[in-house]
């Protein structure tokens, strides 16, 4: 038929012969194993497309599996305009989890022997939390000694490894181990009894509805008989098994189409934290003897220099299958290094690169734009200078920083330190973490306060004698009086770093937070905010406050309109804004621009992997998903000090940067001929600086020998001077921690830090509105005291 044709014509056009073979190879299991960029997921999308069109396969015979709900929405848009709206949307398109939740809610009948019904719950890792709290105290085992994070861990590990209670009791090799498999069976009798369940038991329950009941399974085999599997490098055992058992039956009773489609990257593995395996492959090369293997060599998304970079740091990991990688691209620019002075310099030297991409029009728009990092915490130092320079971003994987629970929580206790009667910062934290001051007597305290025309405060510290309030309300609410205002009487006796960590550990927030399974990164996020609480220790704890707050308050309610409750942008898609990013979430996406931040031992590698050499070849991985998103230009930073409690240290690169030949970089991360930082020193004053131009380039070398600074840049452009210059040390710094000061751009400011360093005063100054904290060099700014 000639239409057929001209359809296939259509579809196949923009696809190399290995991609054509494969988009047109629909019966049988195909493997398609290659490299980051090489079009798979192109491939999977044509490939329906092909099968609808071409083949006459109805839409809903077609299964496609993503890694999460973004990269689904992606691939449902795209076919839709492949194959039509209405064929798009009876195809079913979803990650694991979503495809599970969808099989148990139809086949609710089924469960009901387990206790669940249709309208089952599935429970986020808090309530898990609460639930695996819950059975410890139901066995009488002390929550103190055994942590939540950790119990929860081998559970959902034995899950992955789909062990029952049983089997795992009987494998444990260590009394932890024992003792979770007994929480573990607590905890499924409580799940059921909830009528809800995890994460876990949905891809659980569906690989055993599937295994044990053969009609079930047909029906679906039925339905689903083209099976496709993106980045299948990260499926855990019970993905690969409910896809083996789709795709041909269990072992007792074969059945399935065998059309089964995978396509993944062992290069890219970096979830086998959370059970993914290798063998995964190796089990489908065994399940499915006959599968067509595949593989791609073209990248369509990079130029050669950064897959070159990216391939010399995946290199070094053992085992692996060496894959042939090339692109048409050409050469391309080389990479960009730049090594900043400290987290903040990182932040402000990203903004500033963005603007210039911007102005100079090497970008066409932010969206082309991508900052990517190895922990959330580390969105921080970027959003604020985003946020000073006006560069509207998007945090995609999770919130802004000042919108996320934690911060939000803390800073409301520290508002309140300052100003009790914040009645709304108090209302926020009076039952966080719970202390059993439930909403009803909250109502209650809340009305009569109004009554009274008290502030909610006052109304607490005398919640004594409230008319209706019970014994057990009182005493939780007296309690959490006192703690009040013996942290309010700590403003007096501590540095402002201190009073976070007392509110942390007095409330009990921080104990919480550690102790729960997503605690780890929830508490790293108040530990960055006891970073930024850090700048402001030399001065007096109030005004400390007050300053700390002021800040947050212009960095983190700048667009509070945009974004709803929930913290999600509401506009995300259409709204042009620079994407900051994880290096996990990032991986399948692509950008014109890529920054990746914190490249430092510690950070990238993470500090977790460095003596475990399987985590450090995952880290290798993540770098390399990272590289490879990069379609034109890769920027890699770093900051050579970063704070510590309260502490500097002095960081080392990263070793995966001496894996990357010089050759390679505009320039090269080796010492001496660095292009340093000169952004936080200068002030921001992004217009004076031309990063191409090489007048700035190396000369500001902290303690090096490196070359006098022009006396003809702009007088506030301040540079750390060279140890040439040593001549004028001043005797003592002329200015203290808190005085107040004038400068002739950025206007009246408080003095938050002195120091005298290779000869010359130093100082950090917080400005009001947008200008914020910067850190100038007395030689060059002038700065007047004011009274
Ligand atoms: N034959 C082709 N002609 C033109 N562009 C192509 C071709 N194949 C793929 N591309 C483009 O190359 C880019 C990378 O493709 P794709 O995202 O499918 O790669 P991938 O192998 O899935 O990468 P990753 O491993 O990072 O997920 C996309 O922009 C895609 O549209
Ligand atoms: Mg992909």
């Amino acid at each position: 038929m000639p239409e057929h044709t001209d359809l296939e014509q259509e579809l196949l056009a923009g696809l190399n012969g290995p991609q054509r073979e494969a988009v047109t190879t629909t019966e049988g299991p195909l493997l398609i194993l290659a490299g980051p960029g090489s079009g798979k997921t192109r491939v999977i999308t044509h490939r329906i497309a092909y099968l609808v069109r071409c083949r006459g396969v109805r839409p809903w015979h077609i299964l496609a599996v993503t890694f999460t709900n973004k990269a689904a929405r992606e691939m449902q848009e795209r076919l839709e305009k492949l194959v039509g709206l209405n064929e798009a949307r009876e195809m079913y398109i979803g990650t694991f989890h979503a495809i599970c939740a969808r099989v148990l809610r139809a086949e609710a009948d089924l469960l009901a022997p387990l206790g669940l019904t249709r309208s089952f719950v599935i429970l986020d890792t808090d309530d898990q939390a609460a639930l695996i709290k819950q059975a410890l105290r139901d066995l009488d085992l002390d929550e103190k000694q055994y942590r939540v994070s950790l119990i929860h861990a081998l559970i959902s590990r034995a899950k992955n490894a789909m062990l029952s209670p049983y089997q795992m009791a009987e494998q444990a090799r260590r009394y932890t181990e024992e003792v979770a498999a007994r929480v573990y069976r607590r905890y499924q009798q409580l799940l059921r009894a909830n009528n809800s369940v995890d994460f876990d038991d949905l891809l659980m329950l569906t690989e055993q509805l599937w295994r044990t009941e053969s009609e079930v399974l047909e029906r679906y085999q039925q339905r689903w008989q083209y099976i496709h599997v993106d980045e299948f490098q990260d499926c855990n055992v019970p993905q690969y098994k409910l896809i083996r058992l789709l795709g041909r039956g269990s072992y007792e009773r074969p059945g399935g189409s065998g059309n089964v489609c995978v396509v993944g990257d062992d290069d890219q593995m970096i979830y086998s934290w959370r059970g993914a395996s290798a063998e995964n492959v190796q089990a489908f090369e065994r399940d499915f003897p006959e599968a067509r293997i595949i593989l791609l060599e073209q990248n369509y998304r990079s130029t050669q220099h950064i897959l070159d970079a990216a391939q010399c740091v995946v290199r070094r990991n053992t085992a692996r299958k060496e894959k042939r990688l090339w692109t048409a691209l050409g050469q391309g620019e080389k990479l960009i290094y730049h090594e900043a002075y400290n987290d903040e310099a990182e932040g402000l030297y990203v903004a500033d690169e963005i603007l210039k991409l911007l102005a100079r029009g090497e970008v066409a728009h932010r969206g082309e734009i991508a900052v990517m990092y190895r922990t959330n915490a580390q969105s921080r130092a970027l959003e604020e200078q985003f946020l000073r320079a006006n560069i509207p971003y998007k945090v995609i994987g999770s919130r802004k920083f000042y919108e996320r629970k934690e911060v939000k929580d803390m800073l409301a206790y520290l508002r309140l330190l300052l100003n009790p009667h914040d009645d709304l910062s108090l209302q926020r934290i009076i039952n966080v973490p719970n202390r059993k001051i439930g909403p009803k007597s909250l109502g209650e305290l809340q009305r009569w306060a109004r009554e009274e025309q008290h502030s909610l405060y006052d109304a607490l510290q005398r919640s004594e004698e409230h008319p209706t309030l019970g014994r057990a309300a009182k005493n939780a609410l007296q309690q959490f009086a006192q703690l009040l205002e013996e942290l309010r009487a700590s403003v007096a006796e501590l540095r402002l770093p201190e009073l976070l960590d007392r509110v942390a550990e007095r409330t009990g927030y921080g104990p919480e937070l550690r102790a729960s399974p997503e605690g780890e990164e929830r508490w790293s996020n108040i530990l960055e905010l006891r970073r930024v609480a850090e700048d402001y220790a030399e001065i007096e704890t109030s005004l400390a406050l007050e300053l700390f707050l002021e800040n947050v308050a212009l960095v983190g309610g700048a667009d509070v309109a945009q974004t709803g409750e929930e913290g999600t942008l509401l506009h995300e898609e259409d709204q042009d804004a620079v994407t900051l990013i994880t290096l996990h979430a990032a991986k399948g996406l692509e950008f014109p621009v890529v920054f990746i931040v914190g490249l430092d031992e510690g950070i990238l590698p993470h500090g977790r992997s460095i003596d475990a050499p399987e985590q450090l070849e995952e880290e290798r991985r993540l770098a390399y998903v990272g590289f490879t998103r990069a379609m034109r230009r890769l920027y890699l930073v770093r900051a050579r000090r970063r704070s510590y409690f309260g502490d500097v240290v002095y960081t080392e690169p990263s070793r995966f940067l001496a894996d990357i030949p010089p050759d390679l970089f505009a320039s090269s991360p080796g010492s001496g001929s660095l292009r340093q930082s000169s952004t936080w020193e200068r002030g921001g004053r992004y217009e004076s600086y031309d990063h191409d131009h090489e007048d700035y380039g190396s000369r500001r070398v902290y303690g090096g020998a490196a070359s006098r600074p022009r006396r003809s840049v702009p007088a506030d452009t301040t540079f750390a001077p060279s140890s040439a210059d040593v001549s004028s040390t001043p005797a003592a710094p002329r200015f203290q921690p808190g005085d107040r000061v004038l400068h002739h751009l950025f206007g009246q400011g408080i003095v938050l830090k002195s120091e005298l360093e290779s000869g010359s005063e130093f100082v950090e100054v917080q400005f009001q509105g947008k200008h914020g904290k910067k850190r100038l060099s007395l030689d060059y700014a002038r700065l007047e005291r004011l009274p």
